[in-house]
């Protein structure tokens, strides 16, 4: 059995590649789970990142399935565990980020750990333990509408208190700004007084950089993606352009877009007004049961096979918010994110097995849905295309196929991300 380092926990899929993307660039050898293995690590990697879809299910549920993770990678000898949730800090007064920080730092025996959800090359920063994405709050950025985890407070104290057992303090950027051992001192004062979290501010790379070393002795680390970027430091890596490295892409090159994020929808908009083939998925026009999503993969396929070949391919149910609340009002907000899962999942397998080897996949639970349905459980980290966003590669299952893969958060990338992550297959 072969040593991991650091054992990371991620609740969702595309949050999961954007902790590994940050691990690689920092120098780790980085293998990316869907899920729980059932066997050990067999090959010479420093990190894992498992990926679970935890972040809306209920409490007890993301426990158990943090739990589970968290005694599989101390099995591969983890001598530090990570949970990453979103840099929007995506939670409900139940949870589920403070269940899981609690539950972990019951099984780790830990008495303190940090909470940060700073990640600066997205926009995402914390002052005063308030979050700001890009110039506004957090509660103006649009996740105030989130449908099922908005967030109507931005002060990150008052967010995370409900949620936990233990005590919630400030690391604030007037410690931060001082260095690691500023920090250390803080940590200590916390601790003394009985705090069990620490929430630290971040405006910069520089701080999270200030923040690593003083966290290299506590068993659990929790944070968005961004503090993994000064991590591998404290286990003596260095950053390494041979970490994300990919065997090479072939094949004809898809994007499916079940995302109705705002950076996805000017994505999509992109795509389409400089001439890219595109489909839509409507909904409504689905009608109901399972004859219905039957005749629309049926639909989008036959549009898709002939125009396989040089140029991409998007297919998306990708809308404004009107329509969106058009659509949940009529059909319901489970059943039509499920029907639409679906048929992108199926138009996935299918395109796959037509020869796609390059496929993009936009929003969280799409690209959940999609992996699992291409039965891949292992994803190696190549480049990055935009920040928290690498290109992938891993299997198919059972067919076997290798293809890339790229899972990008609803809110990640530029506007012109699906033009060029094609380009970016390789390290810059
Ligand atoms: N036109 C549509 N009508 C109704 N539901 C849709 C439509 N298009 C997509 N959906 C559903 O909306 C949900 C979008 O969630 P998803 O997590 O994939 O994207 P996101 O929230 O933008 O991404 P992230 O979680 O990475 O921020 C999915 O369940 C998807 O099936
Ligand atoms: O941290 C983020 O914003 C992303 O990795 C994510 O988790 C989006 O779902």
């Amino acid at each position: 059995m072969k040593q991991v380092l650091l054992g990371c926990i991620a609740d969702d899929f595309t949050g999961a590649t954007d902790l590994a993307n940050n691990l690689v660039r920092a120098g780790m050898r980085v293998l990316q789970t869907i899920g729980v293995p059932d066997s050990p690590v067999d090959l010479a990697i420093d990190a894992v990142v498992v990926s679970l879809k935890s972040r809306t299910i209920p409490p007890g549920e993301a426990v158990k399935q943090s739990l589970d993770a968290c005694t599989w990678l101390r099995e591969q000898g983890a001598k530090q565990i990570y949970f990453k949730y979103c840099s929007t800090f995506d939670s409900t007064a139940q949870g589920n980020i403070g269940p899981v920080i609690d539950a972990l730092m019951r099984a780790l025996g830990a008495d303190f750990t940090i909470a940060t959800p700073a990640f600066p090359d997205v926009g995402r920063t914390v002052f005063k333990g308030h979050l700001f994405v890009g110039d506004v709050l957090l509660n103006e950025s649009g996740m105030q509408n989130h449908p099922l985890t908005p967030m109507k407070d931005p002060n990150l104290l008052r967010v995370l208190a409900p949620q936990t057992s233990h005590s919630v303090g400030l690391i604030d950027y007037a410690v931060v700004a001082q260095g690691a051992d500023a920090i250390r001192a803080r940590i200590a004062e916390l601790r003394q007084q009985g705090i069990g979290i620490g929430i630290v501010d971040a405006i910069s790379n520089a701080d999270l950089y200030r923040l690593a070393p003083a966290l290299a002795e506590l068993p659990l680390v929790t944070a968005g993606s961004g503090v993994a970027i000064g991590l591998p430091a404290n286990f003596s890596i260095e950053p390494n352009s041979q970490a994300a490295l990919l065997p090479p892409a072939s094949g004809p090159r898809a994007i499916l877009s079940g995302s109705c994020s705002r950076a996805t929808q000017a994505q999509v908009e992109d795509f389409v007004a400089k001439g890219g083939q595109s489909y839509r998925i409507d909904p409504l026009a689905l009608g109901e049961g399972l004859a219905a999503i039957d005749v629309e993969v049926k639909r989008a396929l036959d549009w898709a096979h002939p125009k396989l070949g040089d140029q991409p391919i998007l297919i998306y149910s990708t809308a404004a918010p009107e329509v969106l609340q058009t659509v949940q009002n009529h059909l319901g907000v489970e059943q039509a994110g499920a029907m639409v899962e679906t048929v992108l999942a199926r138009i996935a397998q299918d395109l796959v097995e037509a020869g796609v080897g390059q496929l993009i996949v936009a929003g969280g639970e799409t690209s959940g849905a999609v992996v699992q349905a291409l039965g891949m459980t292992q994803l190696q980290i190549g480049p990055q295309i935009d920040p928290g966003v690498p290109w992938c590669a891993g299997m198919t299952h059972p067919s076997g196929k290798r293809i890339h893969v790229a899972l990008k958060s609803g809110n990640f990338g530029q506007t012109d991300f699906f033009t060029q992550a094609f380009n970016r297959m390789h390290p810059q």
